[in-house]
């Protein structure tokens, strides 16, 4: 399963060189940034909408669906840009590092 990011990375990777009648990602890098954002930010809110109907019903496969279409089009968004996935994990893992020492030093200092 960790490896999903990782082999998703490469088909992006190589979806940047595709015809745009072929593949999704394509027709995204094609129609460029601004578009890019546009399915960002409407991935974001229906991801929204997906979590107050979990909050109600109790469900959550909408919303984990929905998770994944904004995962998806922000990996598209760093591909664009010429980033990836692993400089968010590097990120995600260096505030982890660092909340590790924050509570190592404040153990030591009770
Ligand atoms: N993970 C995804 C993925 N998730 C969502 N989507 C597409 O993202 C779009 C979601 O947007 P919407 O729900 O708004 O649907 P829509 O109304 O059709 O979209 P628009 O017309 O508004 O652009 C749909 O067209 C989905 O098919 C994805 N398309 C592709 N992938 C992955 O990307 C790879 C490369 O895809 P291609 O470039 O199509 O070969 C695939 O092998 C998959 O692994």
């Amino acid at each position: 399963m960790s490896d999903v990011l990782d082999r998703l990375a490469t088909i992006l990777e190589a979806r940047k060189g595709a015809s745009e009648d072929s593949s999704y990602v394509a027709s995204l890098h094609a129609k460029g940034l601004n578009k890019i954002l546009e399915k960002v930010g409407e991935e974001a809110t229906e991801t929204i909408l997906a979590a107050k109907d979990a909050e109600v019903s109790g469900d959550c496969a909408d919303l984990v669906y929905e998770t994944a279409d904004l995962w998806f089009h922000s990996l598209v968004m760093l591909s664009h840009l010429g980033e990836t996935h692993e400089a968010v994990l590097l990120e995600l893992a260096r505030r982890f590092d660092m909340s590790g020492l924050e509570e190592k030093a404040s153990r030591q200092n009770n």
